[in-house]
Parts: C-alpha cells; structure tokens; sequence
C-alpha cells in the first residue's frame, strides 16, 4: 500500500461508497416498513420523526443525523481497512528486519491511532444525543396520546388489553431508539466490512486441493460457507428466545407492580396483617420471573456457547489455510496476518445476523409491546361515549340508558333536569349503579345511550369517596386540577373547611395522601370546590368519612359560598336530604323514580 496516496484514496472511497450507502439505505428501509410485520410496525410508531410533513417541512435535521451517523460507520470500516494494511506492513518490517519500515510504520500508527480515537468519541456523542432527541419526541408523543381522549382510563375497556402500560412509555420507547440505531447501523456497518474485507481476502487467498477438487480463491468460499451454515443452526437454537425476552419484561413488570401496590396500599395491609398473603403473592410472581430467567439462561448458554465456539474456530481457520505458502514462502507474515485480520472482520461481519438474533428477537418483543400500546390507545379513542351536549346553565338527561360492560341494564332512560342552584340526590342500594350514573356523565363510560347535556368538563368538579391528592405540595393538592392557588385565599379555604392548622403547609412538598385522614382529604377536596368555583359538583359520597355534623357545616358551606352551583350528590344519609331539592331512586333492575327530596 502506498501511504502517501492514501488520503486521496480514502476520501474517495468514502465519497463513493457513502453516496451508494445512503441510497441503499434508504431503499431497504423503505422495502422493509412496507414489507415486514415489523418494519411497518416500527413505520406506525416513530415514522413521523423522520418523515412527518412535506417538502420543505420534513424534519430534515433529523434526516440529516442519520445520514451523519451512518458516515461515521463507514469511516469506522475505512479506518478498519487502513488497520489491516498497517498490520500487514509492520509485521512485514520485522519479518524482513527493515528498520526503516518499522520507524515509519510505529509513527503511522500514532496518526491512526489519534483519528481512531476522535472518530470513536464524535460517534458515541452523535449517537447518544440523536437516541435521546429521538427518546424526548417518543415519550412526548406517547404521554399526550395516553392522555388525550382520557385513553389512560378508558383503555381499561378497549381492545387489545395491554399490562404495564407505564412500562411501555418508560422503558420501550427508550429501547425503540437505541435498539433501532444499535441493529440498523450494526447491519450498514456488517454490510460495508463484508464487502470491503472480502475483496482484501479474495486478493490474498490462493487455491486450495479438498479430495482432488481445486477451489479457485478457498478462502473466501469457506468463511461464506463457514458462517452460512452456523447462522442457519444458530437462528434454530436461538429462536425461543423471542418468547423468553418478551416474558421477561412483562413478568419484571407485574413483579414491580405487585411491589408498587404493596407500597401504596401499606397501611391497609398493615392493618389487616396482611403480610403472609402478600408475601404468597409477591413471591409467586417473582417466581415466575426466576424460572422465566433460568429458561432464558439454559437457552442463551445453548446460544451464546455455540457462538463462542464458532468464533474460536474462526480464529484459527486462516493461520491453518494460509500456514502452507508462508512456509513455502509465497507470502510473507504481514500477509498471513493481514488475512486472519481480513477473514475475522468477514467472520464477524457474516455473524451480526447470527449474533444479533437475541437482539433483533428483544426488538421485536419491543415494537410488539409498544404497538400493543398504541392499539389501545386507539381503542380507547373509538370507543362510542354517549353524547354530552354543552349547556352552562342546566343539566339535563333525556332517555340516558346506563350499563354494565356486560350489557345489563343499571338504568333505564334516565329523564330528569336540574336549574342552577339546584341539588339532586341519588340513592339505591349497592351495586345499582350510582358511581356509575356519575362516570357516564363525566364522559368517561362507554356503556351508555342517550341524550345529556350539562356544563363544560372545565365548569364541572367530581369528588370522589377517596380524593386522588396529586404528588407535591398542599397547595398544589388544593388548587388541583388549577395549578396554582394564591397565599390569602388558600388560608381563608382551609379555614373554611376546618383544615385551620394545615395553613403554615401550604408549600411542604409531601406525598399528602399517606399523611391526612381521609377525613381529612375529603375536606380538602370540599376546598377544591371553593377554589374551582364550578357551575357543577358532582359529590359520590364525597362526606363519608366525616360525621353528620361536619357533613352539615361542609354542605353549608357550599350551598353559601356557590349558590347557583348545581349539584348531584351520592350517598346514603338521611340527613342530605336537607340540602337537595330531587332524589334520584336507583333499582337494581334498571328502574329507576324521581321525586322531591
Ligand atoms: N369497570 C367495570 N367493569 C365491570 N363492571 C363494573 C365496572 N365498574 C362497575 N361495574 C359494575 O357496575 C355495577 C354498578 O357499579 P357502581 O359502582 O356504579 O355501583 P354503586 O351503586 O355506586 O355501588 P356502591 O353503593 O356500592 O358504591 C356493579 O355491578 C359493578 O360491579
């Protein structure tokens, strides 16, 4: 090789092969989101990061890092080509005892050693911080559509069903970018080595004599034979580990979640003494996880032991092919290990589809999972939610049938209308339906018909049994769903809602539902209805763990403080009776009465 030239030599063929590199690309890109189960699904899923738009509008920085990307995995090959020549030569120096040659080669070696190293970092940081841009734009597109449309609680009733859908957008997503970049440059990078280290092989490869037969260049036939062949047994023994890598993330998941449960509901438990049961639980779902990994370790040791095994041979393959015509003297040293360069670099180019099995097999579960997710959440868009009309001033139900999922009726053609400052009370017994009456008109039960009307989700309020306090602040908890709440008005709220001594807390950062009693939250979310000022309340025993008295001066309260709310109250107290002009009677058959509280 001539040193001096070889600058202009490399850049050419890097121009070259770079130009038909991102056509390639690109082409089989394109085939394989067309083509392929999941390659379309990947296409589904992240193709408007690349592609989003038209014209002048395409996300064309996006575009452009991966064409970036992909020069630096050529330039890797390149610089492994300009390695093999400086083996050759430098072991040839020392064959031939040529000083001179030695020198030259000991200070090239520092030029390419440097722009190794440069190349390697600028690698690392253009791939890591295109994988995290494309990690930002996965989890911002995920969180929104799992909130729009409220799919995050209606995909509980829409097909597919998927588990763990936190763990989708946390930990797939994550996968999606750096597995794709990982296995789509690991297969350009295989390509481009393969093609380039088969030419050095072919030019130093001689015939070779098998039981009286001549292979004209031997080399090369036998390391395409070679791998060919141990890739056809390596998919075979490799396959169930497609299966074991989706099971482990699904079984790690419902372990955690089993675990995350355990903590949420602590005192219940605790109060129960509910250990031993939790202890059964957890450890029939970890044990579920152990086996699934001592299957995945059995198989991998099958996998991984029969690739190690394929690799060593390799290692020793050319030496004993090319051995023969240095002891004849045919070639010299830096050829024979020039070749055993070159063959390993085909080997090992040959050998990404028999390596990466295990990780194509993980991406696979991945695009399976996170397309799993984004069904649902289409699911969930689709689902037909009975028609809610907008009106500020009423709320009013014409013919509204209400469901079980199961098609059993829980109400029957509900008519009833409510003016403002006017309070409607639903009773009947367990089960008849109430919370449920409540989820329809919130717009978030798809088993119901008919005809409602009432203000717009902003002007209305849900307060529940349990009140879900959001992590944070008291003052974010009190303000909420309204993000914040002003000092003098937070004080004066607590005080009206006998939470007085809590005023000083108002910023103390604390999960708060594991610290007030749930008399306590259910106060704090009465003061919720004096910050949000709703045109609306919708109470589902909302004063339940509160005695009557209390429950007296908080309905009080708001009957002062909103008059021209409108409210809808579930419970079961005689003693509400005073504060609501209709009662609505739930049977359980689907019957249902009106009349004057
Ligand atoms: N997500 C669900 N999937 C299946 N069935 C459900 C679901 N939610 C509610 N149900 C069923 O719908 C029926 C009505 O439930 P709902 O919670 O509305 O009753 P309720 O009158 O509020 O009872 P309670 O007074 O005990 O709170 C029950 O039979 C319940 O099992």
């Amino acid at each position: 090789m001539d040193w001096n030239q070889e600058l202009i030599k490399s850049a050419t063929w890097l121009a070259q092969a770079y130009a038909l590199t991102l056509v390639c690309f690109g082409a089989v890109m394109a085939t394989l989101a067309r083509t392929t189960i999941w390659g379309r699904q990947f296409w589904a899923l992240s193709g408007d990061y690349f592609w989003a738009g038209h014209g002048w509008q395409r996300p064309w920085r996006r575009l452009a890092g991966i064409a970036l990307i992909l020069f630096f995995v050529l330039l890797a090959v390149r610089m492994n080509v300009l390695f093999s020549f400086w083996y050759n030569g430098f072991y040839t120096s020392m064959q031939t005892l040529d000083a001179g040659a030695f020198w030259f080669h000991m200070s090239l070696f520092g030029l390419l050693a440097a722009l190794h190293v440069a190349r390697a970092l600028l690698n690392a940081y253009i791939r890591s911080s295109f994988t995290i841009h494309w990690r930002l734009w996965m989890n911002e597109r995920m969180v929104a559509r799992w909130l729009d449309g409220r799919a995050y609680y209606l995909g509980r009733f829409a097909e597919p069903v998927v588990d763990n859908p936190e763990q989708r957008i946390q930990q797939d997503a994550t996968s999606l970018a750096s597995d794709t970049l990982a296995l789509s440059m690991g297969l350009v990078g295989a390509v481009v080595s393969m093609v380039e280290f088969t030419g050095i092989l072919w030019s130093l490869s001689a015939p070779l004599t098998l039981a009286g037969v001549e292979l004209p260049r031997a080399m090369v036939f036998l390391v395409y034979l070679y791998v060919l062949t141990a890739t056809v047994f390596a998919v075979w023994i490799g396959r169930p580990l497609i299966r074991l890598n989706f099971l482990n993330e699904k079984l790690n998941a419902t372990y955690r979640y089993l675990l995350m449960r355990l903590r949420e509901y602590g005192e219940s438990v605790a109060l129960y003494r509910g250990e031993a049961v939790e202890h059964r639980n957890l450890t029939s779902g970890f044990a579920a996880v152990i086996a699934n990994a001592w299957a995945t370790l059995w198989r991998s040791l099958k996998f991984d032991g029969y690739n190690l095994g394929i690799s060593q041979v390799a290692v020793v393959f050319p030496f004993l092919i090319q051995a023969p015509r240095l002891f004849a003297g045919t070639i010299k040293l830096g050829d024979v290990i020039q070749t055993s360069q070159a063959f390993g670099q085909v080997e090992e180019a040959l050998s990404f589809f028999r390596t990466s099995y295990d990780s194509f097999a993980s991406y696979r579960a991945v695009l399976e999972r996170l397309s799993g997710f984004t069904s649902n959440v289409d699911g969930a868009r689709a689902l037909q939610l009975p028609q809610l009309q907008v009106r500020a001033d009423a709320l009013q139900l014409q013919g509204l049938t209400v469901r079980r999922p199961d098609g059993q009726v829980l109400a029957q053609s509900i008519e009833l209308s409510l003016a403002p400052g006017q309070a409607l009370l639903i009773r009947g017994p367990s089960g008849s339906g109430k919370t449920t009456l409540l989820r329809t008109l919130a717009g978030l039960w798809p088993f119901a018909s008919g005809d409602a009307a009432r203000p717009a989700d902003a002007d209305c309020l849900f307060l529940s049994q349990r009140p879900y306090l959001p992590l944070g602040t008291l003052r974010g908890a009190l303000a909420y769903p309204s993000a914040d709440i002003g000092d003098g008005e937070a004080r004066a709220i607590l005080q009206q809602v006998q939470l007085g001594h809590l005023g000083e807390q108002l910023d103390v950062d604390q999960d708060w539902s594991q610290v007030l009693s749930p008399g306590e939250q259910q106060r704090l979310a009465f003061g919720r209805v004096l910050a949000n000022r709703p045109a609306l309340v919708f109470l589902d025993e909302a004063t339940s763990a509160t005695d009557t008295g209390l429950e007296h001066s908080l309905y009080s309260l708001l009957r002062r403080e909103l008059p021209q709310a409108m409210l809808v109250s579930v419970g079961h107290r005689e003693t509400l009776h005073a504060f609501h002009d209709q009662v609505l009677e739930l049977a359980r058959d689907g019957r249902w009465a009106l009349g004057s509280a």
